[in-house]
Parts: C-alpha cells; sequence; structure tokens
C-alpha cells in the first residue's frame, strides 16, 4: 500500500504538565488537537503523579529542558498555534516568554490555582506570569479563582465575570475568557469573553456531572487547534466551548474522585 503523506495539516503545540491519571495536562491537550485532526506536538515542563483524587507530586523539568523541546518543534516543523498549561515556576515561564515569538498564536491558560481553590503555583510565578507571559498571549483563560487572583475582584455574579474580564485585559492579551466552571448554580459553565471592544457572555448548557477534571486544559487546546485551522479568536473560542460542553455530556467515570471529560465520545455523536 502507499502512502498518501498530507502536506497541509495544521500543527499545535502544548506547553503543559504531564498528568499521569491521563485527564488533563499534556495527555487531554494532544487528544483534544486530535480529535480536531491537528497534528500535536508537545513540550513537557513537569510530571505531576495524580489522579482523579488529586496530586500527591510534581517534578518540574529544568527550564533548559523546556525551551530545548520547543524550540525542536518549531524549528523544524513549525506549529500554527501554541497553548501554554501548567507552567509551574518562575524560570519556566521567564523561558516560555522569550520563545514566545515562535507561536502565531498563543493561547495561555494560566494554571495558577485548581478549581477546588488550592493554588498551584507560587508567588514569584504568577509574578512572572503577570509581567512576561500574559502581555503576549491570543487568549488568556482564567478559571474563577484564577480572575480573581488577576483582578483583585471576587467573583460570584456575571457582572462581576465581566468586570474581571475587563480588568484582565489590561495585562496585554488580545482577549480574555473568564471561565465559569466554578461558579454556582445558573453560572456553572457560563463564560465570559472581553477583547477591549466586545463582551460575549458564551453560554453551553449545564452538564450535570461531578466528572470535570481536564476541562479547562481541554478547552485552551480546542482554543489552539481552531486557531492552527484558521478559524478567526472568537469563532475558535465557541467551537472549543461547543466541543468541551459535548466532551463534559460524554465524562468518564474513572476511579473515586473526579473522572475526566471524554475527548473522543462525540465521534460517537459524529457516527450519529
Ligand atoms: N458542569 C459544567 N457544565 C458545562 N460546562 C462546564 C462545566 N464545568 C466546566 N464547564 C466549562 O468547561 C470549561 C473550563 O472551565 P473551568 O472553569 O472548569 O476551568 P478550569 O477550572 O481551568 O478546569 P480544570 O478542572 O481543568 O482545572 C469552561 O468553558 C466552563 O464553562
Ligand atoms: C498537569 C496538569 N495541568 C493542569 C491541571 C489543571 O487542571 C492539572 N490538574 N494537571
Amino acid at each position: 500500500m502507499t502512502s498518501t503523506s498530507l502536506s497541509s495539516i495544521p500543527v499545535a503545540l502544548t506547553i503543559a504538565g504531564s498528568d499521569s491519571g491521563g485527564g488533563a495536562g499534556i495527555q487531554a491537550d494532544l487528544r483534544t488537537f486530535a480529535f480536531h485532526l491537528v497534528h500535536g506536538t508537545s513540550a513537557i515542563t513537569c510530571v505531576t503523579a495524580q489522579n482523579t483524587l488529586g496530586v500527591t507530586r510534581v517534578d518540574a523539568l529544568p527550564a533548559e529542558s523546556v525551551v530545548a523541546q520547543i524550540q525542536a518543534v518549531t524549528g523544524d516543523i513549525g506549529v500554527q498555534a501554541a497553548k501554554t498549561g501548567m507552567l509551574l515556576n518562575r524560570d519556566i515561564i521567564l523561558a516560555v516568554a522569550e520563545q514566545a515569538s515562535c507561536f502565531p498564536n498563543l493561547v495561555v491558560d494560566p494554571v495558577m490555582v485548581s478549581r477546588t481553590g488550592v493554588q498551584l503555583i507560587d508567588d514569584a510565578a504568577i509574578a512572572a506570569l503577570k509581567a512576561k507571559l500574559l502581555p503576549l498571549a491570543t487568549i488568556l483563560t482564567p478559571n474563577r479563582y484564577e480572575a480573581q487572583i488577576l483582578s483583585g475582584l471576587d467573583i460570584s455574579t456575571l457582572e462581576e465575570m465581566q468586570r474581571a474580564a475587563q480588568r484582565i485585559h489590561q495585562f496585554g492579551s488580545k482577549a480574555v475568557l473568564v471561565k465559569g466552571g466554578g461558579m454556582a448554580g445558573a453560572l456553572r459553565g457560563v463564560d465570559v469573553w472581553f477583547d477591549g471592544a466586545h463582551e460575549h457572555t458564551l453560554t453551553g448548557q449545564t452538564v450535570d456531572t461531578s466528572n470535570t477534571h481536564g476541562t479547562g486544559c481541554t478547552l485552551s487546546a480546542a482554543i489552539a487547534a481552531n486557531l492552527a485551522i484558521g478559524k478567526d479568536l472568537l469563532t475558535a473560542t465557541q467551537h472549543a466551548k461547543e466541543y468541551v460542553t459535548t466532551a463534559l455530556g460524554y465524562s468518564l467515570n474513572l476511579g473515586n474522585g473526579q473522572g475526566p471529560v471524554g475527548h473522543f465520545f462525540p465521534l460517537l455523536q459524529r457516527q450519529g
């Protein structure tokens, strides 16, 4: 059999941590890229020992190793879009920011606090993120708690999500999406978009499940995949939101805690 080599496949890069449980991080990102028929490449920042119950250990890679992985990909293959996830420490954040000019589109998921409110990176790393990486982002996707840290506001209402998005936009990214997975009641699953000129409320259906591990990684990877395909920023974000909602509808009841979303199960829908 001869191979039909594809030469125009879009390429995306994830710069993120490994999740041994396979629900978030690099594992979620690569599945999301593949679902979108985008070739996925990766630069691993840290290795977490993690399952549906939580993280028990984190080992960071040297910043030089992260840079080498990025340069290996950009120097040969090239990428149309990149996303960052768990960058863990100041050195890695500064090193990634220095490479950002190689990415035509950069989705920054500012992983700082888990949805349960636990701080995942230290204060020096948060300062580096604010000063060096956020201004370079095409879009920034904080969850409720990250948006509270970045805006300095308490967020419990839609108006507060909107005000936070406006404040966070001042860090310099093209657009901001404040995610509502951690909101209560009818706001759970409602996201707020702001690009300096327009504001949109993105409303999918609220999915009644506790298996939501990796929703944030999946959303930012899906935005990157859609940007790599060539969609404009708002359309890419809207499509990514629809994908997360569908994948949540096929979430996986694995382990004893929060299971992951079902990245490939929307295929069942595609097949009818
Ligand atoms: N129960 C739900 N129903 C519908 N949409 C949801 C639900 N939970 C999260 N989402 C959506 O998932 C996306 C990710 O948002 P979320 O606030 O969960 O991010 P996160 O806290 O960064 O995720 P993670 O659990 O990966 O850390 C958003 O579009 C959000 O609206
Ligand atoms: C590796 C990794 N990245 C991101 C998150 C946030 O969901 C996580 N739990 N683990």
